[in-house]
C-alpha cells in the first residue's frame, strides 16, 4: 500500500437505531485529509464527531456515502487481511475510553508491542526499543509499561493509548479526545508533541475535542459541526477571528480569551 496521500469522506451519513426512530448522528458529511494537515473537528457533544471518527479508521461503517484512502473505498480495504494491516499502519486511532480499549490481562508494554511487531514489521527487541522511546517522549517512564493497564492512572493510560498509535509511526492519525483526561501542564507537552510528530514526518492529523484552545493550538483547519453536520470549514485563524456561522460564534463566545489563540488552556 502507497503511503498515506489522500482521505475523501464523500457525503457521509450515519443513522442509529430502529427504522421508525432512526437518529441522524451525521448527516451528509464531506472532508478531505491530505499529508501534513491537522484537522481540528469541534462541536458540542452529541454532534456527530466520535462517530465521524470512528467511520474514517472504519470502526463504524457509514450508512450513506463513501469514505476512500488513497482512492480505494476504505469497505474494500478493511475486508481483506492483507490490506487492513497496511490501512492500520498508516491509519492509527487514540479513542475516548482508554479503560476498555487495553487488554486487563496484558501489560501496556505487551499491548503496544504488538502492532510494533505486526504492523511496523519491528523484531522483538527492536519493538521493545521503539516502545520505550514512544512512551519517554510522551513523558512517561519505560518501567511503567510493564504494569498492567489497570494500575496505572487514566492520565498515564491515555498517554499509553497514543503511544500504542504512534510505534507504529502512522501518517494519519485520528484522535477522539485524547488530552481531555491530562492535567493541563501534561496536556500541553502532549499537544505540542503532537504537533511535532506531524509537522516532522508530514503526517495528517484528526483531532476531535471539546476544548478549543486546545484543538486551535494543534490545529492549522477548523471543522465545527452542529447536528451531525459540518456548519464551517476553514483556516483556524479565519474561524477563529471571523466566524461565519452564529454556531461557531457562540462556540468562541464560550472559550473567549487569548488562550484561544495563543496556546493549549
Ligand atoms: N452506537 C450508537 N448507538 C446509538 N446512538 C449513537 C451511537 N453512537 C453515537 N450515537 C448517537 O449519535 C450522536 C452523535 O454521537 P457522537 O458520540 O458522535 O457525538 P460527539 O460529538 O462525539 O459527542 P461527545 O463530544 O459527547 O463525544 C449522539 O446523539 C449519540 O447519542
Amino acid at each position: 500500500m502507497d503511503r498515506f496521500a489522500q482521505m475523501t469522506v464523500d457525503g457521509v451519513s450515519k443513522s442509529f437505531g430502529p427504522q421508525h426512530r432512526r437518529h441522524v448522528a451525521v448527516d451528509a458529511v464531506t472532508l478531505e485529509v491530505t499529508p501534513g494537515s491537522r484537522i481540528g473537528v469541534v462541536g458540542e457533544s452529541g454532534s456527530g464527531k466520535s462517530t465521524l471518527a470512528r467511520m474514517m479508521v472504519g470502526l463504524d461503517a457509514p450508512s450513506a456515502g463513501s469514505i476512500s484512502f488513497n482512492g480505494a473505498p476504505l469497505r474494500s480495504l478493511l475486508k481483506l487481511r492483507a490490506s487492513r494491516l497496511e490501512l492500520r499502519r498508516e491509519v492509527q486511532f487514540v479513542a475516548q475510553d482508554t479503560t476498555s480499549s487495553f487488554d486487563p490481562l496484558r501489560t501496556l508494554r505487551d499491548s503496544i508491542r504488538t502492532p510494533a511487531q505486526r504492523l511496523a514489521g519491528l523484531d522483538r527487541r527492536a519493538a521493545d526499543a521503539r516502545v520505550d522511546a514512544t512512551v519517554s517522549m510522551l513523558g512517561l517512564s519505560p518501567a511503567l509499561a510493564d504494569r498492567h493497564p489497570g494500575e496505572v492512572s487514566g492520565g498515564q493510560r491515555q498517554r499509553f493509548a497514543i503511544a500504542r498509535a504512534l510505534v507504529v509511526e502512522p501518517n494519519l492519525l485520528v484522535c477522539d479526545e485524547v488530552v481531555s483526561a491530562l492535567d493541563v501542564s501534561v496536556q500541553g507537552s502532549i499537544l505540542n508533541f503532537l504537533k511535532r510528530y506531524c509537522v516532522e514526518r508530514d503526517a495528517a492529523l484528526v483531532f476531535v475535542s471539546h476544548g478549543l484552545p486546545a484543538t486551535a493550538f494543534v490545529c492549522e483547519r477548523l471543522v465545527v459541526m452542529r447536528g451531525g453536520q459540518i456548519v464551517e470549514d476553514g483556516p483556524t485563524s479565519t474561524v477563529l477571528n471571523s466566524p461565519r456561522h452564529d454556531y461557531t460564534r457562540s462556540l468562541l463566545a464560550a472559550f473567549r480569551g487569548p488562550a484561544a489563540q495563543e496556546g493549549p488552556a
